[in-house]
């Protein structure tokens, strides 16, 4: 596919599309991002990461030795204590590392961007993103929906993780689902088994379709 057919063509004729990846502290989006990676790249999708840590790179550090990708192309950013700052307030610090990875691959089709762990209420800003994933996972309980926190609410895909966990929480994930669907107004839902996989290839074939028009 071409870059210049995404939706990040119009406001960056030569850049890559840029994806989101927020949600909870802890809810799975590095797993998610370890399990993404691989499938794109077998896909043919020329990517790059940028990992948000509060005051280390441990996350970036994390992805570069899983020897997953080349480690060059993840890049890291440190947000101090606000991490929904940096990816909604003043996304300075990430737009000039996409900017820098776009300038570094010319061939960039996808960055993959992972937040740090926050609260229900960040969210991405469209400056920064084309798109926006947002992480959560059953075992904080199945009435994060209903709580009905933004990044829930405005996501473009929520991704419910850890469904394995699910019998041992005592989470009724059907009901979770269905409260899921309610807030977010047609908007989807997925599930997920991050720790081996389940339900990743929905997730990158949704993003190949709304973000990179390819199917
Ligand atoms: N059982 C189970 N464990 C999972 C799953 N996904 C992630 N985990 C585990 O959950 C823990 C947190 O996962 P991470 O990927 O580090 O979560 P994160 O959202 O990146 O965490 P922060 O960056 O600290 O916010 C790790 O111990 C993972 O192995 C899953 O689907 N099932």
């Amino acid at each position: 596919m071409s870059a210049q057919l995404s939706p990040s063509s119009k406001a960056r004729p030569r850049g890559a599309a840029r994806v989101g990846i927020g949600g909870p502290v802890g809810s799975g989006k590095t797993a998610l991002l370890e399990q993404l990676i691989p499938r794109f790249i077998a896909r043919g999708t020329d990517i790059a990461v940028i990992t948000n840590d509060l005051v280390t790179a441990e996350d970036a550090e994390r992805v570069r030795r899983s020897g997953l990708i080349a480690p060059e192309r993840v890049l890291a950013v440190e947000t101090g204590a606000c991490p929904h700052t940096a990816i909604r307030e003043d996304p300075t610090l990430n737009l000039a590392a996409a900017d820098e990875l776009d300038r570094a691959y010319p061939g960039l089709e996808l960055i993959l961007i992972e937040s740090g762990g926050d609260n229900l209420a960040s969210s991405f800003s469209l400056d920064l993103v084309d798109y926006w994933l947002f992480v959560i996972d059953v075992a904080g309980g199945d009435d994060i929906p209903r709580k009905r926190g933004l990044g829930v609410l405005q996501s473009d895909l929520l991704v419910i993780n850890k469904v394995d966990l699910a019998p041992h929480v005592n989470v009724n994930l059907d009901r979770m689902v269905r409260e899921a669907h309610e807030v977010r107004a047609g908007r989807a839902t997925l599930l997920t088994n991050c720790a081996r996989g389940d339900g990743v290839d929905a997730v990158v074939e949704r993003i190949a379709q709304e973000v990179l028009f390819d199917r």
